[in-house]
């Protein structure tokens, strides 16, 4: 009820853990602060908060409209719902190494279990699409150098994110992986490797956890988790693949809608209004006060 009990440092800490012990955490994006719990139903290790998502939600292009305290406060709303470890997408961090060191204490103020800080030049870009800037060299590692200073809770997680492998080639991508470790990132996200190959090269390369984003329609083949485990990466994300997926059905359910006036054959498409309450746990709150739940909703 009124959800997660487990406080942020546990989570930070049980994320860790579970990094060291080698085992492959998958992280799908939490639309809404509701599907994060659905996630944690249904047996994944953690969820991850997409800037994608976030902006997509808003109705903005993915572009660093976004503000560091509309992704704080979403972060806050998401980490409320699960005892789960979440990971957020920090984009470049809002500003100058300052701004990211002040961005760092408000993600970890919202109870995230790690962050990820990207060398994109703001404005920034999907990772996927063409067009891309990245920052040099000293600019990226002093972005990480900042944010890692900037944590209280040594847990949690500061994950470098490089997109220069669509820029300048996976050469240039090792470099850069093996620049933000020494700067004191605690795990990698190499955006947009072409294929499996490549994200062996970066493991390789590295001694920290690495990251696999499989986002839909992107530059990036959509890998299974065995293949992903089976090339040594640690984490895997589908960030935007249930907002996907809702938004596919909002609109086939609109279609039928308009086509003929009634929603009843789409019922079974529907999460149904007992499940809608059970994962809110009505229940719970009736324990609370018993007048919260005394109807039926299984009829
Ligand atoms: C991971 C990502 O940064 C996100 O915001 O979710 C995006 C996902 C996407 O746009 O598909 C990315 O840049 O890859
Ligand atoms: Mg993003």
């Amino acid at each position: 009820m009124l959800y997660s009990s487990v406080p942020a440092h546990e989570k930070r800490a049980a994320f860790r853990a579970r990094l060291a012990s080698g085992e492959l955490i998958r992280m799908p994006g939490a639309f809404n602060p509701l599907s994060a719990r659905l996630i944690e139903r249904k047996g994944f290790e953690g969820v991850y908060i997409s800037g994608a998502v976030l902006s997509a939600d808003l109705g903005l292009p993915d572009i660093g409209l976004t503000t560091q305290t509309e992704v704080a406060a979403r972060s806050a709303q998401i980490t409320r719902m699960t005892d789960l470890p979440a990971l957020v997408d920090a984009d470049t961090g809002f500003g100058e190494p300052m701004n990211v060191a002040r961005t760092v204490q408000a993600l970890e103020d919202a109870g995230v279990a790690g962050l990820h800080i990207e060398d994109q030049v703001n404005p920034k870009r999907c990772g996927h699409l063409d067009g891309k800037q990245v920052v040099d060299e000293d600019t990226a590692l002093k972005r990480i150098r900042a944010a890692v200073d900037a944590r209280r809770d040594g847990n949690l997680l500061i994950m470098a994110r490089t997109d220069i492998r669509a820029v300048e080639g996976l050469a240039a991508a090792i470099d850069r992986a093996k620049a933000l470790v020494d700067a004191g990132a605690d795990a990698l996200f190499p955006e947009a490797m072409a294929d499996l190959s490549e994200f062996e090269a970066i493991r390789a390369a590295v001694d920290v956890p690495v990251l696999a984003n499989m986002t839909e329609f992107g530059k990036s083949d959509l890998f299974t988790v065995d293949q992903l485990r089976d090339v040594g990466v640690n984490i895997v994300i589908w960030p935007v693949s249930l907002l996907r997926l809702a938004m596919g059905a909002a609109e086939r359910g609109l279609d039928q809608l308009v086509d003929s006036g009634t929603l009843k054959p789409m019922l079974d498409d529907m999460q149904h209004r007992a499940d809608l309450y059970d994962l809110i746990d009505y229940e719970g709150y009736n324990a609370f006060d018993t007048s919260v739940y005394n109807f039926d909703v299984r009829k």
